[in-house]
């Protein structure tokens, strides 16, 4: 299935696609989601291109796979689990089996529990020992943080709750300067662990604990869990009333719908959070039914596949122009890495293509002080992914967002028109002469035909990041599809834990001499250093 992409991308290659690009193009390569445009016509996917990529969703039964997530089949193969993230934001969609069984009475009464909790907390009926919450810290790693931490971030114009920190890693640092800045009794912690098994969240959750405890005379009063392991949290001292739990159908990195986005519904009310649940049911309904040439996830995954796995493009830029979404490339490394990060399929086959590519970036305008100069001039093509809002929060700055918008749109139409010798030839023509403008022009010298995609939306709302977050997740799921791995489970991430499980007592002290050479040299070096 792969060769006629192949074959087509040797057609187009060297074509300049700013050559194809007329108002006719710009409309019939756009994909459109509600009040959400997404962009591909700077690319070099053309008519037929596009066609050929659109069989690949056929060949590999996208849309049968797709239904059977969405009616809780047991996708997730190598775990055995349904994958049903979408029932936490199905506020009116009917039933959802898994096993024979209807999930949507226990997700709705989850869902009324956590709004009950987080209308106490907001309004004060739910107090610290000190008096109404002043502080929320969601204490959580991977998808136990990242959705809410980058959430809380991407709605802070409507966080009118008490402060919200997220501690996330086991560096001491991290909790240590959050707890500095926080009253034990007034503080709410909230552990956020699918498992409870997680060490570091256990670590930061026994430090937070003895916190309390110095001050309050009952810490565990102050903590809520939010798991799938109620024998667990109920060990740890939070009573059943405190406890928001969900199925294994729900994955870390596709969690943040459900109760690990307790922190945020915190911060922004219950309302909020239900229209950012409401954005997301959304797109799920966008994905479900919209045929593919117009539907965004399958349209965004399919530019994804063609310049990954056909251009060979190693690496994808997402650049928010929206410094609210500062956190998104964060979210979105653990979303696409850790779900299509494999080399294996589902069938057991070494991948015959590349895994997904490496996701990375920075708000703009920050990264054009940063790293576009290799996104302009290096020698390696990285296709970036724009995202852009009509309209920020700050209405008396709106000339500022203006400036943000033109910087955004310049930058997609430099890296496809790049510039030539005989442009920066003029450019400097009157310092310069002979050999030396020759010189100096080359270095100004922009290649363009570098593609990108804009996803533009009218504001940054608790909606529309329902939309986005939503589109972005189904993105992953038809890469995964296409690719054929398993894009729920996360097996990579395993032997690292065992090592540093098995490294824990020799840093702290017991016989390194089994170890290899390099790891024995730096443990002798860190212990005759402090460690
Ligand atoms: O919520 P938990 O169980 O603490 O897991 C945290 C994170 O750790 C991982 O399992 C990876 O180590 C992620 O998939 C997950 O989001």
């Amino acid at each position: 299935m792969w060769n006629k992409l192949r074959a087509h991308y040797e057609t187009v290659k060297t074509r300049r696609f700013e050559t194809m690009l007329d108002a006719a193009r710009a409309e019939d390569f756009a994909a459109t989601a509600g009040d959400m445009r997404f962009d591909y016509s700077k690319t070099n996917i053309d008519a037929d291109g596009r066609a050929v990529l659109i069989d690949l969703l056929d060949q590999t039964d996208v849309a049968a796979k797709r239904d059977a997530m969405f009616t809780g089949a047991k996708i997730n193969e190598t775990e055995g689990r349904a994958v049903l993230h979408t029932a936490l934001r199905n506020l009116d969609g009917g039933p959802v089996h898994v096993d024979g069984q209807d999930v949507m009475p226990e997700v709705l009464e989850t869902l009324a529990r956590m709004e009950g909790f987080a209308a106490d907390v907001r309004s004060g009926a739910f107090a610290g020992q000190g008096g109404a919450i002043t502080d929320v810290v969601n204490i959580g790693i991977g998808g136990s943080d990242l959705g809410p931490a980058m959430g809380a971030l991407a709605l802070r114009p409507y966080h009118d709750g008490p402060r919200c920190h997220f501690v996330s890693n086991v560096d001491p640092a991290d909790i240590a300067d959050v707890l500095r800045s926080c009253d034990p009794a007034t503080t709410l912690v909230i552990v956020a662990s699918k498992t409870f098994t997680t060490i570091e969240t256990m670590t930061n959750a026994k430090t937070a604990k003895a916190w309390m405890s110095e001050t309050v005379a009952d810490p565990a009063a102050q903590f809520a869990a939010l798991s799938t392991a109620a024998d667990k949290t109920s060990d740890f001292g939070i009573p059943a009333s405190r406890v928001f739990g969900f199925e294994d159908w729900v994955g870390g990195r596709y969690s943040m719908w459900g109760p690990i986005g307790l922190s945020l519904m915190i911060a922004i009310g219950s309302e909020a959070f239900r229209a950012f649940l409401r954005g997301g049911q959304a797109m799920d309904t966008h994905f479900r039914n919209a045929p593919w040439a117009d539907n965004m996830p399958a349209m965004l995954a399919l530019v994804g596949i063609w310049h990954n796995q056909i251009c060979g493009h190693a690496t994808r830029a997402v650049l928010p122009y929206d410094n609210n979404l500062s956190r998104l490339p964060a979210y979105l490394q653990q979303l696409e890495m850790e779900s299509n990060g494999k080399g294996v399929t589902m069938d057991g086959e070494d991948l015959s293509v590349n895994s997904g590519p490496v996701v990375w970036g920075e708000p703009g305008t920050n990264g054009q002080h940063a790293f576009y100069q290799l996104i302009h001039q290096g020698t390696r093509v990285i296709p970036c992914e724009f995202l852009v809002a009509a309209r920020g929060h700050e209405d008396d700055l709106h000339h500022q967002h203006q400036l943000l918008v033109a910087n955004c749109l310049a930058q997609s139409e430099a890296l496809m028109k790049g510039r030539d010798l005989e442009e920066a030839r003029a450019k400097v023509a009157d310092k310069f002469e002979g050999a030396e403008l020759d010189r100096q022009a080359k270095h100004r010298v922009f290649p363009g035909n570098r593609p990108s995609t804009t996803l533009a939306y009218p504001q940054l709302d608790p909606f529309t990041l329902g939309q986005i977050i939503a589109l972005y997740e189904h993105r992953v799921f038809v890469e995964g599809v296409i690719l054929g791995v398993n894009s729920y489970d996360q097996w990579g991430v395993e032997l690292g834990k065992e090592l540093a499980t098995a490294l824990q007592p020799i840093v702290e002290g017991a016989d390194a001499s089994d170890k290899d050479g390099s790891t024995a040299g730096l443990v002798s070096f860190l212990r005759k250093n402090g460690l």
